[in-house]
């Protein structure tokens, strides 16, 4: 029997890319609401109490008030949103970063889909921490292009309207008062002792992500060399399915090859004395959908990677 799962805001940008993808699952039945009742309280309570997964594609306050209509014990719940990626009765859904986080996942009823740009810094930095290459007080910082469906519907609508402003052709920096909304999660996920001087970048291509986190080794609590740093990254993910460990041979590494996959590469460049972890993505993939539909599995009892490979 397909297992009954449910999308609330399925037709916004991380809503729609969900849907294609639970469509070609074998494993799942979506619960489909009608366009005219997509935001009647009733109906969508209803489908999410009779779902055994919901999905919440929504603004954070909408995701908040969503979470209150769900009444059925069994229903788990998995939110695209930043609303509860801090709280500690929800689960942090990055089941790569450690047995442990996996197996809260095949058991959560709460889970916190980790945002896009939080993706990318916690896949290279937790694992620096936990090995003790860096303190929890190593100065982080970072920068992280993302194409301009990260910002959703409204930004999508601002970038592909005709009579746009000519700004748009460039890239554009943002959250420049060191207040992004990926910030909390980052530093309570890592454990690090303050945020990351954090500067995220939105440029005129659709979806695709580089989150680059320069490393200054002397620094480092444990030093190591590029290459030791390559190995241990590498050992670190060697059962993650969809995150690989790589180092790019040409001087140029874009940041949408990997867009439209689920998968994660985290590249170590540089040389022994400065380094830098890249993790290049899809925002809309690993950084949204594709990580829903992998804690999904998870609580499922399914191979994380089922249909998204
Ligand atoms: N885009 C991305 O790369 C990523 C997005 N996210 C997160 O996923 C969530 C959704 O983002 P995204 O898909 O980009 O946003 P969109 O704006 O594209 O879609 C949001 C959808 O939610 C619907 N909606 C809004 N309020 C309500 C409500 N009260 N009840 C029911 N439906 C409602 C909207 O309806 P309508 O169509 O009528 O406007 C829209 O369809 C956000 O929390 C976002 O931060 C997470 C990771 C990556
Ligand atoms: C270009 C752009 O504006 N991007 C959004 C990221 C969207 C996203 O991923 O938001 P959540 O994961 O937190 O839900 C931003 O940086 O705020």
């Amino acid at each position: 029997m397909k297992h009954k799962v449910y999308i609330d805001g399925q037709a916004g940008t991380t809503g729609l890319q969900l849907r294609q993808k639970l469509q070609n699952h074998k494993d799942v039945e979506i619960l489909l609401i009608s366009e005219e009742l997509r935001k009647d309280e009733a109906e969508r309570k209803r489908l999410m109490n009779e779902a055994e997964v919901v999905f919440l594609c929504l603004p954070d306050d909408a995701a908040r008030e969503a979470v209150k209509l769900v009444e059925n014990p069994n229903t788990c719940i998995i939110d695209a949103s930043t609303a509860h990626r801090t709280d500690p009765d929800w689960v942090y859904g990055f089941p790569e970063l450690s047995p442990l986080h996996k197996e809260k996942i095949r058991h959560a009823k709460r889970i916190a889909n980790p945002g896009c740009h939080a993706t990318g810094f916690i896949a290279a930095v937790y694992p620096l921490i936990r090995l003790g290459i860096i303190g929890t007080d190593y100065p982080l910082t970072a920068h992280s292009l993302t194409g301009y469906s990260g910002g959703g519907k409204a930004m999508i609508a601002e970038y592909e309207a005709e009579n746009r402003s000519p700004l748009f052709d460039s890239p554009r920096q943002y959250g420049l008062g060191q207040q992004h909304k990926h910030l909390p999660e980052m530093q309570y996920v890592t454990g690090i002792d303050t945020p990351p001087v954090f500067c995220p970048i939105v440029v005129d291509y659709y979806s695709g992500m580089a989150t680059c986190i320069p490393l200054i080794a002397s620094l480092f609590k444990k030093k190591v060399t590029k290459d030791e740093l390559l190995a241990l990254l590498t050992e670190y993910y060697k059962d993650a399915k969809l995150i690989s460990v790589g180092t790019e041979e040409t001087n140029f590494l874009a940041s949408n090859p990997l867009s439209d996959t689920n998968e994660l590469k985290l590249y170590v460049e540089g040389n022994d004395e400065r380094m830098t972890l890249i993790s290049v993505f899809d925002n809309l993939g690993k950084g949204a959908s594709g990580a829903a539909v992998e804690n999904m599995n998870l609580v499922l009892g399914l191979d994380e990677t089922t249909g998204l490979l």
